[in-house]
């Protein structure tokens, strides 16, 4: 495991990459492991007031307690699998956090994609740090200050990669996965979040 960081450089944003953060043999594995392991499911999505199916395949695993309201619908959290809560723990400690949940994200091939959109809602607080870990087939990933219609920053995240988005990410920028139709295989994508328990 190799937490060695690049900075990815979004002014007033902490944003920070390890491309090899999983050794390649370990990453193979548990890429096939939780293919299998989660149990994934087609969400539907509200879109200019009729309900559509989300174009990929999710899984919203975490604590109880830890309902996470996106896109029109509630999520109860499914059960942590073994696979999931030992990658959360190690994914805490190289980010320097703690985690209660995992929004699970698979691309089945490039047809499949999230839109524009940041991950502010009020139950991951004002400042929320997110782990992002990607298995499988490479994808870009951008980002787009959300003040004016600047450049956009593109990443390539990579099998095994582990994203660190820390303060200011989600206040300023929106991020996005587009569709990248030369992909044929799958992709999985874990957002390691804390979700404030709302009282
Ligand atoms: O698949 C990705 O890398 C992005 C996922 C994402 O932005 C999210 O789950 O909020
Ligand atoms: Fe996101």
């Amino acid at each position: 495991m190799s937490t060695a960081w690049q900075r990815i450089p979004l002014p007033g944003a902490d944003v920070a990459f390890a491309p090899a953060w999983l050794p390649g043999a370990e990453a193979d594995t548990l890429y096939k492991v939780l293919l299998d392991e989660i149990p994934w499911e087609t969400h539907q999505l509200r879109m200019f007031g009729r309900w559509v199916d989300a174009p990929r395949r999710n899984a919203w695993v975490g604590d109880e307690g830890t309902s996470y309201r996106y896109s029109g619908n509630t999520f109860a959290p499914r059960p942590w699998t073994p696979a999931l809560a030992s990658l959360r723990d190690r994914a805490a400690v190289a980010c320097g956090t703690r985690f209660n949940s995992v929004l699970a994200n698979l691309y089945r091939d490039g047809a499949d994609s999230m839109g524009w959109h940041s991950d502010d809602e009020p139950e991951l607080g004002a400042e929320p740090v997110i782990a992002s870990v990607s298995l499988g087939a490479g994808r870009d990933f951008r980002f787009r200050a959300k003040a004016d219609d600047g450049e956009t920053v593109v990443l390539a995240l990579t099998h095994g990669s582990l994203l660190r988005m820390g303060e200011g990410t989600q206040r300023l920028y929106k991020h996005d996965l587009p569709k990248r139709l030369r992909v044929k295989t799958p992709r999985i994508n874990l957002t390691f979040r804390w979700i404030a328990p709302l009282s």
